[in-house]
């Protein structure tokens, strides 16, 4: 992989108040393409260039779907070989899709954080977002939908960025991209090349604070990222205690390795205040049951389901609280 697949988006972004990040981005993501090499790449690769081309179809957002159709429907051998090369993308860990009519049922029912959040945040017409942690871009492609003037996603998983190319192969939008970087490189390239990042009108950060060993330099940098008055979209796990404590798992939580923090609500709204956000509010508190997270065929492997204790399902199978999730949005000050 190389340059060539962002350049319609970073070209977008040069009649933009975005238009200082052009460059820094294209550094960063040729960087990134060298040093993040990943085994299964050639694979995903092929999978994308046998990917069959039928006239650009529409973006159509049903309540439970992100949806391409076209002019035309697919003949049965090209849905078949469609089946086949994007299955070669396997695992979909966020969806659902539906290209053409085949529905991509992946493992995360997303339009249910979707639905949570969408009449809460601020209307997306016309203003620069930037979607943390993106995945695969689902949520990205209704950021679009809303109207979203430009969306970058930041995402250090090459699948991910493999998946949001298999979607937009078929869209062709130049308005929004799924871009191979962390956070971390977001904000060094930021500190290196620009005087002040704060340029996106609406950031989200949704599942990422759990996974960061930080989590006040995340809410930091989320901060900094924002325009003075920018709205902040945040979602985490939670424990659903009234009190004022923070689970740190010794060893795997709900079988990730890799979760180093779950607050309260209330320690969380302490965090996002105490790292200069302002008029906190919490939108939703959710637990997340197996009907939202679950084994699908284009996710063949456990799921919530399994990482839940059999007898006891209100806790994982380490004896830790069950998944609850919340979403928050804050502000930051003029
Ligand atoms: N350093 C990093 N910087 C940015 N992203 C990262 C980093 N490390 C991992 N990620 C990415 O953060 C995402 C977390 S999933 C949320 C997806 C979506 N937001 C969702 O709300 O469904 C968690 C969940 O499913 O809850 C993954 O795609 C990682 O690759």
């Amino acid at each position: 992989m190389d340059l060539r697949p962002f350049e319609p988006f970073l070209g977008a972004l040069g009649d933009s108040r975005l238009a200082r990040w052009r460059g820094v981005l294209a550094d960063g993501i040729r960087t990134r393409l060298d040093t993040r090499r990943h085994g299964d790449l050639p694979h995903w690769e092929s999978a994308l260039a046998a990917l069959p081309s039928p006239p650009r179809g529409q973006l159509c957002l049903a309540e439970d779907c992100v949806g391409i159709a076209g002019p035309v429907a697919l003949p049965e051998p090209v849905l078949e070989d469609l089946v086949k090369q994007l299955m070669a993308l396997h695992p979909w860990r966020k969806g659902p899709f539906c290209v053409h009519g085949l529905r991509i049922d992946a493992e995360w029912r997303s339009d249910l954080k979707w639905r949570r959040l969408k009449d809460a945040i601020t209307p997306l017409a016309g203003r620069l977002v930037l979607d943390v942690g993106c995945g695969n871009g689902y949520y990205a492609w209704r950021m679009l939908g809303q109207g979203a003037r430009l969306v970058i996603g930041v995402d250090p998983s090459l699948l991910c960025v493999a998946q949001w190319l298999a979607i937009d192969h078929f869209l062709g939008r130049d308005a929004m991209a799924v871009l191979p970087l962390g956070i971390e490189d977001l904000m060094a390239l930021a500190d290196a090349h620009l005087d002040d990042p704060g340029v996106f009108d609406t950031v989200f950060s949704m599942g990422v604070l759990a996974h960061r060993r930080a989590p006040l330099d995340h809410l930091r940098d989320l901060r900094r990222l924002l325009r003075p008055g920018g709205e902040l979209v945040l979602e985490t796990l939670v424990l659903a205690h009234q009190t004022d404590q923070v689970l740190v798992p010794t060893g795997r939580y709900a079988a990730m390795r890799n979760v180093w923090s779950i607050p309260t609500v209330g320690v969380l709204v302490g965090w996002l205040r105490g790292c200069g956000l302002t008029e906190v509010r919490v939108v939703d508190v959710s637990p997340t049951t197996p009907d939202e997270q679950r084994a699908t065929p284009w996710m063949r492997f456990q799921s919530l389901v399994d990482q839940l204790d059999p007898l006891e399902p209100q806790r994982t199978r380490e004896g830790y609280p069950a998944p609850v999730r919340a979403i928050l949005i804050a502000y930051r000050p003029d």
